[in-house]
């Protein structure tokens, strides 16, 4: 599992390791792990050509020290200091070391960012505020304008750490080099969206529990329900499935897909005789009807077919329930429903919210976590990355999907397969988590080389499942 702090837990955790250590030590460690990891990206240090960005504080430290560093061993470092309070005891180090410091026309940035192999991002760390002065976005611009890579320190400059936002100009990174724990920023879009892949130094901080995890592939495979021999179709969980309509009948079909892929041993579909017939159709195995079932999923495609009442009772019933799409209109805010997952996409949860959609997407966490207070569920915002929030303030964040997955259907897909998990005895949270893990996984697989259907998707959930639950390469368990 990976966990992100907040910046006020970083801190602290920080200031106890420090009043243990020799001054210094900690940015020397994460300094040489940032180093390390410049090299890795470029492949050589030799006559690498590295630009740093300095800011004010000691992210500007780290990359400065990392700078001497690189310069020990034959890079041509210069150091664009965007501010005159830059670390002074590093731009020292990184002078004696051979490297160049001065402000941007000192050094003549423009030309040295042109022509360099990689930019540094040391603006600013977790002190800062989120946005970018002038003189700074000039200089990460000219990057940008000639396509240098930008290695970011702990985070991209400009975002907001703590909340994953992005209100004002910020640094795109093509890697980021953090340190001691993950920070909210690099799960949570569209602030994740501009770290490109995140390289943890460990610093040796200790921690206290993060306030975000995200689950990986060890933690999902200790989560999924496997049957065991004992096991039988009713044991293993059926799951009911109130989905597709008239108007929108593909949709039961797809998340009938989904369900099917999941752990559940039986499917019973409950809907119009026409619909029924074309899920029969497609999946033999299905069972057309009400009956007993250990979970509900309710509300792909239902259009203006939903049943409100029916669904409320479903609701109220003492077996937990997933709600998507035109399901997500009977929540209200009165009653017990901490056995629920919902999963709308962002503009979904505006509507239930009452904000505009665009609010949502620029501020997921703070949504994601509002609803699930309010309405008393767990929340999966489905997007980018994948944010699920739990009545009682935890969070996952889901980061492994891929932009193809944005395909009609695809949101059908994922809440037959959580319904399943949830039908075979998951908590809302895991099965939510576990879905969105699996659910990405398989659009990875079915889109490797370019797009694929939600139906695609579908197929490639019992192999992504498959993959994940072998121990090994071909040590199936
Ligand atoms: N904690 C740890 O465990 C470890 C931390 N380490 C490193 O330290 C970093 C944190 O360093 P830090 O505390 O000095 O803050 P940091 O972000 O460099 O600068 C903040 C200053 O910048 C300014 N400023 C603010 N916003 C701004 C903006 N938008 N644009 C421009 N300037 C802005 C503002 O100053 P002001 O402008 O107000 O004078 C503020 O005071 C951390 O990210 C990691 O890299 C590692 O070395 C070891 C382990
Ligand atoms: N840019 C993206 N990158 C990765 N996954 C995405 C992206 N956009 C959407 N997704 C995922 O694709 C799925 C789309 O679901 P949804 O919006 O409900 O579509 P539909 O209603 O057509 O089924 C969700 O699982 C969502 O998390
Ligand atoms: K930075």
């Amino acid at each position: 599992m990976r966990h992100a702090h907040t910046v006020e837990q970083v801190r602290a955790a920080e200031a106890d390791l420090m009043a243990k250590l020799p001054e210094g030590t900690l940015m020397q460690r994460a300094a040489t792990g940032l180093a390390v990891a410049i090299s890795n990206f470029l492949g050589y240090t030799y006559g690498a050509r590295v630009v740093l960005l300095v800011g004010s504080g000691d992210n500007g430290g780290d990359a400065l020290y990392a700078g001497q560093k690189l310069a020990r061993r034959g890079a041509e470092v210069t150091a664009v200091l965007l501010s005159d309070k830059a670390h002074r005891a590093g731009v020292a180090a990184l002078v004696a070391a051979g490297g160049r410091a001065g402000s941007p026309e000192e050094v003549g940035s423009v030309a040295a960012i042109a022509a360099a192999d990689v930019v540094v991002d040391g603006i600013v760390g977790i002190g800062g505020r989120p946005g970018l002065k002038p003189e700074a976005l000039a200089t990460v611009k000219v990057a940008t304008d000639h396509q240098v890579p930008i290695v970011a320190v702990d985070m991209p400059s400009g975002v907001d750490v703590d909340t994953g936002e992005t209100p004002a100009e910020h640094v795109q990174a093509t890697l980021t080099v953090t340190f001691g724990t993950h920070k909210i920023c690099h799960f949570v879009d569209p602030a994740a969206a501009a770290c490109g892949p995140v390289h943890l130094v460990d610093i040796g901080l200790e921690l206290p529990p993060a306030p975000v995890a995200s689950l990986q592939a060890a933690d999902i495979r200790d989560l999924y329900p496997v049957p065991r021999g004992e096991s039988d179709k009713y044991s293993r969980g059926v799951l009911g499935l109130m989905a597709g309509s008239s108007q929108y009948p593909g949709a039961a079909v797809i998340a009938t897909s989904g369900a099917l892929a999941g752990p559940i041993g039986m499917l019973r579909y409950v809907g119009p005789g026409k619909v029924a017939d074309a899920v029969r159709a497609a999946h033999p195995e299905i069972v057309a009807g009400e009956g007993r079932v250990q979970a509900w999923a309710i509300g792909s495609g239902l259009g203006d077919e939903l049943d409100i009442g029916k669904v409320r009772e479903l609701l109220d019933a003492e077996e937990p329930a997933l709600l998507d799409a035109d399901g997500l209109k009977v929540l209200d805010e009165s009653g017990d429903h901490t056995d629920v997952l919902i999963t709308p996409h962002a503009g979904e949860l505006s509507r239930l919210l009452g904000v505009e959609r665009g609010v949502v997407e620029a501020e997921r966490l703070r949504h994601a976590r509002e609803a699930a207070e309010r309405f008393d569920v767990t929340v999966l915002l489905k997007g980018s990355t994948t944010v699920i929030a739990t009545p009682d303030g935890q969070v996952r964040v889901n980061t492994n999907a891929t932009a193809w997955l944005a395909t009609a259907g695809a949101g059908d897909v994922l809440a037959g397969l959580c319904g399943s998990l949830l039908a075979a005895g998951l908590t809302p949270l895991d099965a939510g988590s576990v879905g969105a893990y699996l659910h990405a996984a398989a659009a990875r697989l079915a889109a490797a080389d370019g797009p694929a259907t939600a139906m695609q998707v579908a197929g490639k959930v019992a192999e992504a499942t498959r993959l994940l639950l072998r121990r090994d390469h071909g040590d199936p368990r």
